[in-house]
C-alpha cells in the first residue's frame, strides 16, 4: 500500500510536524519491511542460484509458485462474488515457466472448486510440461485450441489468468503472443497476471499494455511492478532460504502463519 492510499493526513501549516502521528501502524510497517523490486537480471540469479546451489528442481518451486497463485486468486475473487452462473476462469499459458506456473494454478483452482479452461499454444516438448498437461486433462480442465474474441471472453468467463510471460521476456511480443495480448486488451474480465503482466517490460512496464486487476509476484516483485494500478497485489512462492533473501537484500515481509501468500 502507498502511503497515498492509507495517509489521510492534515493539510494545516502544522502538518509537517504532525506527520509521523498520521503514520498508521500498517504504514510503519510496510516501511519496516520495503520489500526490494527486483531487476530481470538479479531475479534471474536468484532463479539460477535456487536451483544451482540450493538444491531445488523447477518443479518443486513451480508447484509452489502455482499454489500461491491459485491461492491468491481464491482471496481476490472467492467463488461467492462471481458474477457468473458457472465458476469460469480462462487460463492462458505462455511458452516458458510462467506457462508452467499456469498449469499448475489451473489445476488448483479446479480442486478448489473453480472450472478453468486453458489456452495453451505453445507447448514445450519436455517431460515437465507435458506431465503438468497431462494432469490437467485427466482433471477434465478443457483445453481450447484458439484464442476467442473479447466478447466471447467476457460472456463466458469471470476471470482470465495471464500466466503468457514472467521475467525472461524480453523485446517485442512473437505470434501468437501478439494477438492473444491484442484480444486480452479489449477484454473487460478482469485480469489476474502471473509475475508479471504479459508483454510489460520487466523493469520499465509499459504504459498501453495490458492493466490486470491483480498481480501475484514470486519470489519478490520485479521494478514493472511499481507501475501496477490493480486492486490486488499479492506475493507468492514462498521457499526463499533465509540465506538467499539476505544475500539479495529482499527484506520479504513475513507471511501470516502458514498461508503461502500475502497481499502487499
Ligand atoms: N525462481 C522463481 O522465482 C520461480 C519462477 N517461476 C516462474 O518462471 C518464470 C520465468 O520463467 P522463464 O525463465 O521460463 O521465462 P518466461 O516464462 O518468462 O518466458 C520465457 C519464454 O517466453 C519466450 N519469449 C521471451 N520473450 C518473448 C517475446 N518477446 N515474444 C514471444 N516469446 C517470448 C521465450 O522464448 C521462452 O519460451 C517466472 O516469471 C515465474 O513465473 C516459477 O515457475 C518457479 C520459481
Ligand atoms: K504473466
Amino acid at each position: 500500500a502507498s502511503l497515498s492510499q492509507t495517509g489521510t493526513c492534515s493539510s494545516s501549516a502544522a502538518a509537517d510536524l504532525h506527520k509521523k502521528n498520521c503514520f498508521s501502524s500498517r504504514q510503519a510497517s510496510t516501511m519496516a519491511h520495503a520489500v526490494k523490486y527486483l531487476g530481470q537480471e538479479e531475479a534471474q540469479k536468484i532463479d539460477e542460484e535456487l536451483f544451482s546451489e540450493y538444491g531445488f528442481s523447477v518443479d518443486q518451486l513451480m508447484e509452489l509458485a502455482g499454489l500461491s497463485c491459485a491461492t491468491a486468486i481464491t482471496r481476490a475473487y472467492p467463488l461467492s462474488s462471481l458474477v457468473k452462473s458457472k465458476p469460469s476462469l480462462l487460463v492462458i499459458c505462455g511458452p516458458g515457466n510462467n506457462g508452467g506456473d499456469g498449469l499448475v494454478c489451473a489445476r488448483h483452482l479446479k480442486l478448489f472448486g473453480y472450472e478453468p479452461t486453458i489456452l495453451y499454444p505453445k507447448r514445450p516438448n519436455k517431460p515437465l510440461f507435458q506431465g503438468l498437461t497431462t494432469q490437467c486433462e485427466k482433471m477434465e480442465i478443457p483445453f481450447l485450441t484458439e484464442m476467442p474474441e473479447a466478447e466471447v471472453i467476457d460472456e463466458a468467463y469471470n476471470l482470465v489468468v495471464d500466466a503468457i510471460f514472467g521475467f525472461s521476456f524480453k523485446g517485442a511480443v512473437r505470434e501468437p503472443f501478439g494477438s492473444i495480448l491484442d484480444v486480452l486488451k479489449k477484454t473487460t474480465a478482469p485480469i489476474a497476471s502471473i509475475d508479471i503482466p504479459s508483454g510489460w517490460d520487466v523493469e520499465q512496464g509499459s504504459a498501453d499494455g495490458l492493466q490486470p486487476d491483480t498481480l501475484i509476484s514470486l519470489t519478490a516483485p520485479k521494478k514493472s511492478a511499481s507501475s501496477f494500478r490493480g486492486r490486488y497485489h499479492f506475493l507468492g512462492g514462498r521457499f526463499v532460504p533465509a540465506a538467499l533473501e539476505k544475500k539479495y537484500q529482499l527484506s520479504l515481509p513475513a507471511y501470516p502463519g502458514t498461508d503461502c501468500v500475502l497481499q502487499l
